[in-house]
C-alpha cells in the first residue's frame, strides 16, 4: 500500500485538442496531493490518465510514462492498472441494484476471493477504513441506494479501497455533498493518506489547504506550479498561481 507515482512527460489529447502538455510530477506516497485550477484546465483529464481512463474517451490519445513501484502503468493492461489505482468520482456511483455488502464484495469476488468468511472480513475492513461501518453494519443487505449521498460516497471509497490499491484518485469527491458530509470526507482523506497515495481534484482552495500536503496548480493543460500546500498558498512563485489563488480569475 502507498507507493509513490512518477508522471513523466505526460501529454493527452481529445482529437486535435492538446489537453495536457508535458506534465512531470511526483505524487508522493502517504501524502495527499491536491490538483487545483480553473474549469477546463485539465484536472480531470490528468487524473483520468493516471488510471488509464482517459484513453476510453472517443478520439483520446495519451503519451508519456506513469511509473508506480517499478511498473510503467502505460505498458500494463488497464484492468490491472485499475486494481492498483482506485478512483472515486464527483457523484457517488454505487451499483444501484446491489446491496451495500455486494457493492464491495463484487470487486473482491472478481479478484478471486470466494470464501464467505474472508469476503465478510474484507468487506468489514473496507467499510471501517471508509468510516462507514458503524452506520451500515446492521443493514448490509439493504440496497446501496437507500444510503444518503454522503454515505454513498463513503461506500464508493470503501469499494475503491477493498481491492487494496496503492493509489486513490478522487475527482471532486465532496462537491455534490452537504457541508457535514464534506467534512467527513475530508477527515477520511486525512486518515487515508497515512496508508495511500491520495490525489484529489478540488475546486475548493480552502479544502486543498485543509487536507493536501502538496498542491499542483494547472492552467490551460500545463502544470504551472507544484509544491508544499502552505508554501504554494502563501508564497506562490508564479504570477499566474498568485492571480488564481487570490481570486483574480477562475
Ligand atoms: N470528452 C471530451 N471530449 C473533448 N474534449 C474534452 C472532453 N473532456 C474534456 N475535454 C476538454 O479538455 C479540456 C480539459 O478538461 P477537463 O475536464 O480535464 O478540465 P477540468 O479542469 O477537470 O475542468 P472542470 O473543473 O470544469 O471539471 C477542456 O478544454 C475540455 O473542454
Amino acid at each position: 500500500m502507498g507507493k509513490s507515482m512518477s508522471v513523466r512527460n505526460l501529454n493527452a489529447w481529445y482529437g486535435t485538442q492538446h489537453a495536457l502538455k508535458n506534465i512531470n510530477i511526483e505524487l508522493a506516497a502517504k501524502m495527499a496531493t491536491a490538483i487545483i485550477g480553473p474549469s477546463g484546465c485539465g484536472k480531470s483529464t490528468f487524473i483520468r490518465c493516471l488510471n488509464r481512463m482517459h484513453e476510453t474517451s472517443p478520439y483520446a490519445k495519451v503519451e508519456g510514462d506513469i511509473l508506480l513501484g517499478g511498473d510503467n502503468l502505460c505498458d500494463l493492461d488497464p484492468v490491472d492498472v485499475r486494481r492498483v489505482v482506485g478512483m472515486v468520482f464527483q457523484k457517488p456511483n454505487p451499483f444501484p441494484t446491489m446491496s451495500i455488502f455486494d457493492n464491495i464484495a463484487i470487486g473482491l469476488r472478481l479478484g478471486g476471493i470466494r470464501k464467505p468468511t474472508e469476503l465478510r472480513e474484507r468487506v468489514e475492513r473496507s467499510l471501517r477504513m471508509a468510516a462507514l461501518w458503524d452506520e451500515v453494519k446492521d443493514r448490509l443487505n439493504k440496497p446501496a441506494t437507500a444510503l444518503s449521498g454522503g454515505q454513498q460516497q463513503r461506500l464508493c471509497i470503501a469499494r475503491a479501497l477493498a481491492v487494496e490499491p496503492d493509489v486513490l484518485l478522487m475527482d471532486e469527491p465532496a462537491s455534490a455533498l452537504d457541508p457535514i458530509s464534506t467534512m467527513r470526507i475530508e477527515e477520511l482523506v486525512e486518515q487515508l493518506k497515512a496508508d495511500y497515495t491520495v490525489v484529489i481534484v478540488t475546486h475548493n482552495m480552502q479544502q486543498a489547504a485543509r487536507i493536501a500536503d502538496r498542491t499542483a496548480f494547472f492552467l490551460n493543460g500545463e502544470l504551472i506550479e507544484f509544491g508544499e500546500t502552505s508554501a504554494l498558498f502563501t508564497k506562490p512563485h508564479d504570477k499566474r498561481t498568485e492571480d488564481y489563488i487570490t481570486g483574480r480569475f477562475g
